[in-house]
């Protein structure tokens, strides 16, 4: 009933980064192809916030390419994690969560990863059902399994420890937890994103210690956000968030998911075809050569983000979403929809700058201003550069301001 192992262990190490136990995930599909029982593969995430976002699809599709293969995914919602907060790549302790904020984001987000897996195969479970009912003798036996010493080799934990910040002490429980998740769900592999590397190996020692076979451990790589630049051919930028408010959500509309891939620098968009875009790596390698040759990266960008909008919503969106970006933000596309003010003055002329804080495209004149000297403003199709530039009384202009993120206003100067 399974894929035979060779075919299995070339898809699902594509696009890994750490598998601990390459011959070991070779033996357990061997040994599951033999007896007809699936792998258990554990994905946790915690319902800190209510969206899922393109960073998180990276490690769902993983989760799916197993479902398709006839493997079991176990959906592990971290109801109870959520309110105790990853410490991971935290600097400070994480605001702690209540229940109901919790149980409310576990709903949508849940809801949001049948996007991309399978939903008639995915147990979903909650981390509540099991450390709700821990007892504190239960705790200070999980908490025996683990030195202090260890903990401190995380990372993020050694460094605030180094510089005097605080490290609180359920902070320290957080990996333990996690891990006591695998031993109640006793799965055979455990999926996250690098960054959870620490916690999924503490998941396999404590299910050692508990006496359990220890779970495999597969990490994917972190797809960094839409703000993110590429410096000396490395990708470099903070890793996609909500938090950071550089993210695509999975359930953003067609147009500001095109929008926003068309935001992405021009040599970062390759890291996303590679991590989410069903293209195969010889396409991809064609379409970098045809940059290099010097094809507009727009239209590169443009392949990648009806590519998304495809996947969440459906084709037709996608060429809707493409349509009207170009309306709106295509060199020299005005939207149908801009508004008209009409602007007094008591002089014989309006200074551009009063112009643009009375129509509220900036918020104060020093800023317009500033930005008209910057290149930052047109005046019917025309950049301006003179901070002094004055609109005359009884005309009608079309005022544009930003690049990326333009946006208009017809001003009528009254005579
Ligand atoms: N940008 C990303 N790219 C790839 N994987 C990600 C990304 N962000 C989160 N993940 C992975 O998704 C899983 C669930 O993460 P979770 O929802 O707990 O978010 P998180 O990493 O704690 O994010 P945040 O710090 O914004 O709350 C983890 O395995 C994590 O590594």
């Amino acid at each position: 009933m399974f894929p035979p192992v060779s075919e299995q262990i070339a898809l699902l190490t594509r696009g890994a980064v750490d598998l601990h136990v390459k011959a070991e995930l070779e033996a357990r599909l061997e040994e599951s192809r033999k007896t007809g029982k699936p792998l258990r593969v554990k994905a946790g995430f915690d319902p800190t916030r209510p969206d899922l976002h393109l960073g998180h699809a990276v490690l769902l599709s993983k989760m799916r390419q197993f479902q398709d293969l006839g493997h079991e995914a176990i959906l592990l919602v971290g109801e109870f994690t959520a309110m105790v907060g990853d410490p991971t790549g935290k600097n400070d302790a994480r605001p702690r969560l209540s229940r109901a904020e919790v149980q409310e984001s576990a709903k949508s987000y849940t809801e949001q990863a049948f996007k991309i897996l399978d939903r008639n195969k995915t147990i979903i479970r909650s981390n509540s059902e099991w450390l709700d009912k821990l007892t504190p003798t239960d705790i200070v036996e999980l908490m025996a399994k683990m030195t202090v010493s260890r903990m401190l080799e995380r990372n993020d934990f050694s460094q605030r420890f180094e510089a005097g910040r605080p490290i609180y002490q359920h902070e320290f429980l957080y990996p333990l937890l996690q891990g006591y998740d695998s031993v109640a769900l006793g799965n055979d592999i455990e999926l996250g994103g690098t960054d959870q590397l620490f916690n999924l190996l503490v998941g396999r020692d404590l299910m050692s210690k508990y006496g359990q076979r220890p779970q495999m451990v597969l990490t994917t790589p972190l797809l960094e956000g839409i703000d993110a630049k590429v410096e000396n051919g490395v990708v470099v930028g903070a890793k996609m968030s909500k938090s950071a408010d550089n993210y695509i959500g999975l359930t953003e509309s067609p147009l500001t998911m095109f929008r926003k891939v068309m935001q992405i620098d021009d040599e970062v968009i390759f890291r996303y075809f590679e991590l989410l875009s069903s293209l195969s790596n010889e396409a991809i390698a064609k379409l970098k050569a045809d940059k290099a040759g010097g094809r507009d990266p727009r239209e590169i960008k443009a392949l990648f983000g009806k590519e998304i909008v495809t996947r969440f919503h459906d084709a037709q969106a996608a060429l809707a979403a493409e349509e009207e970006f170009k309306k709106i933000y295509s060199a020299d596309a005005i939207p149908d929809n801009v508004e008209e003010k009409t602007l007094t003055t008591d002089g014989p002329t309006l200074w551009i700058a009063k112009a643009l804080s009375a129509t509220g495209l900036v918020k104060s004149t020093g800023e317009g201003k500033r930005l008209v000297e910057q290149g930052g403003v047109e005046v019917d199709k025309v950049r301006i550069t003179d901070g002094n530039f004055q609109l005359e009384r009884g005309k009608k202009y079309l005022l544009r301001v930003g690049s990326k993120n333009r946006r208009f206003v017809y001003v009528v100067v009254a005579p």
